[in-house]
């Protein structure tokens, strides 16, 4: 299996479908809506993290890797899901959170109870001989990364919440046991693993300070050692499966440490998830504020990762929403004016780029933001202690809430919308996070009358018939013009010039000459009515089009 033609679709287990009727989703209920997904021919679903959990950061907090929580099922379920969806030529994809375990995690729980072997898989300090934490570091959650270890007067890192406990990888039995945890699930059939910000787990021994204005995530993301420890696991895991797809999640790193993650000759991931080109709506790199997003830089952040990865022999996953971003309709789209139309627009600049494309579970059919009206309306940890800070710096409860709604992770998280009952046809129960626009958006009326879900069919099927998307080369066009993402795919003696109108206003291109020259036709654009491929090409709010020219 090459991975360069496949798609990959995303499932938040907790809010695909609840078969049991307790307002949570659950691995039977994927398992009943497997004609649903084969419709849209992915070829493997990354499944959100379903392990045993006390649900503190939904379930990226594991108390045991090696069983299914029975709130989403047991590992039967998980049998039966897998030998289904390879009925259908689907492959799995499993969320591997390895850079820390829930504080439930029996690790955990024997370093607390005083077993040394134990006290060794984790980050636990002294405090500094003042009494102040071992560290300045701050919790990506909001406050310290650190919290009191039990009664010992010792204090153990999280770089998350204070109930994910960070591992130490360089104790070598702390890398044994989670390559043990992917053989475990390898051995089930699983093909696929994302590995939770995996760029983070090469912490020094010597845990120091952040200077005065620098982040303390430069000092331990993207060292040197991650690169020895992801080729460890590789050789000792997924590596000895040729079919076998990766990815890491790589929080805040760079192109030519993307491009080391994901050149095959270095045997570590097929490729990464990176995180630049969704902080142009940040003001001053602050996610925690509400602006318009910075389309230039968008252009110039996926223009050269385009080009640095395709340099370097990298490899890009390809992503606008996941489960911890609001949705990107909302962001880069129109969901109230050109839902449908800013939906496939955004779909076709990413589906057309080089690199492996993610859509996330209601992207399909153009899902996007609820329209929650308190903060007791949301659930998420992250946005919570947000809310908190943000009023602690002073903003009013109504400003930091607006914020809060923007960027909430919980934005993505709401229940797929399969009908416009009360529950959205996702359970008989109140949904643990409520759905708020199924009227509008929903799978029954999507696929009754609607055309968000069909072009997602054909974007799917073009990357599987056309290599020039699937492998060809990627190169700028019309980088300046303010309201158009452009860019040329070449292969062989093909290019495909495919164009992407940003904004709800009509917009003309002039195409250079060299490329006008050529005729061209449509392979694909989100309007019936097409241009005739020319020098000047006019394009409606929110229209793509992508031509293929004959040399
Ligand atoms: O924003 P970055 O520094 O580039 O980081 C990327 C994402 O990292 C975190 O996400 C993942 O780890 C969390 C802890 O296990 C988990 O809560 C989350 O669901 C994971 O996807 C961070 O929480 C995200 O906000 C960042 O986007």
């Amino acid at each position: 299996m090459s991975f360069q033609d496949k798609v990959i679709y995303q499932i938040y287990p907790k809010s695909f479908y609840d078969s049991n009727g307790d307002g949570i989703g659950d691995l039977r209920g994927i398992i009943q809506k497997i004609p649903y997904i084969a419709k849209l021919n992915i070829d493997m679903i990354w499944f959100n993290p379903f392990f045993v959990s006390p649900q503190n950061d939904n379930g990226y907090d594991i108390a045991d890797y090696y069983k299914v929580d029975p709130t989403f099922g047991t590992m039967a379920d998980f049998e039966e899901l897998a030998a289904k969806l390879k009925e259908h030529h689907i492959s799995i994809m499993l969320d591997m959170v390895l850079n820390h375990t829930s504080t439930a995690h029996e690790w955990f729980q024997k370093a607390l109870a005083g077993d040394k072997k134990y006290q060794a898989f984790y980050y636990i300090r002294d405090p500094k001989p003042n009494g102040d934490l071992p560290t300045n570091w701050e919790s990506k959650f909001g406050g310290p990364a650190w919290a009191k270890f039990g009664n010992t007067g010792k204090y153990y890192l999280h770089l998350y919440d204070p109930t994910q406990a960070d591992l130490d990888w360089h104790n070598p039995e702390v890398r044994q046991e989670l390559f043990k945890v992917i053989n475990f699930w390898r051995a089930k059939g699983v093909q696929g693993f994302r590995f939770d910000v995996i760029n983070v787990t090469g912490k020094g021994t010597e845990l120091v300070d952040a200077p005065a204005n620098v982040a303390s995530k430069t000092l331990y993301t993207d060292t040197p050692i991650v690169q020895d420890y992801l080729k460890e696991m590789n050789r000792a895991s997924f590596g000895k499966d040729p079919d076998a797809i990766t990815v890491g999640e790589m929080s805040s790193t760079s192109i030519p440490n993307s491009v080391q993650y994901t050149l095959p000759a270095n045997h570590e991931l097929t490729m990464v998830f990176t995180f630049h080109h969704l902080k142009v709506d940040y003001a001053n790199g602050e996610k925690w504020t509400k602006t318009p997003f910075d389309f230039m830089k968008l252009k110039e952040i996926l223009t050269e990762w385009q080009l640095g990865m395709a340099k370097g022999g990298g490899w890009n996953a390809l992503f606008w929403n996941n489960h911890d971003q609001p949705r990107a309709i909302n962001r880069f789209g129109d969901p109230v004016h050109y839902r449908a139309k800013s939906a496939e627009m955004l779909a076709t600049t990413m589906h057309l780029l080089r690199g492996t494309p993610y859509i996330y579970m209601g992207e399909e059919i153009g899902m996007s933001d609820p329209d929650y009206q308190s903060m007791n309306d949301y659930v998420d940890i992250e946005c919570k202690n947000a809310y908190k800070e943000l009023l602690s710096a002073g903003k009013t409860p109504a400003e930091a809430f607006e914020i809060v709604k923007t960027k909430s992770r919980d934005n993505s998280r709401t229940p797929m919308q399969w009908d416009s009952s009360e529950y959205a046809g996702f359970s008989k129960h109140k949904p643990w996070l409520m759905p708020t626009n199924q009227a509008e958006v929903n799978v029954a009326d999507e696929l009754a009358h609607g055309e968000i879900f069909t072009y997602y069919q054909k974007l799917i099927s073009l990357r599987k018939t056309q290599p020039i998307i699937s492998v060809g080369d990627f190169k700028p066009l019309l980088e300046t013009d303010r309201q158009v993402f452009a860019y040329l795919r070449k292969y062989k003696d093909q290019t495909l010039v495919v164009l992407n109108n940003f904004y709800g206003e009509s917009t003309s291109v002039q195409l250079p000459s060299d490329l006008s020259a050529h005729t061209g036709k449509i392979l694909i654009s989100n309007y019936h009515e097409q241009p005739i491929f020319s020098q000047e090409i006019t394009l409606k709010p929110y229209q793509s089009i992508a031509f293929l020219l004959n040399h």
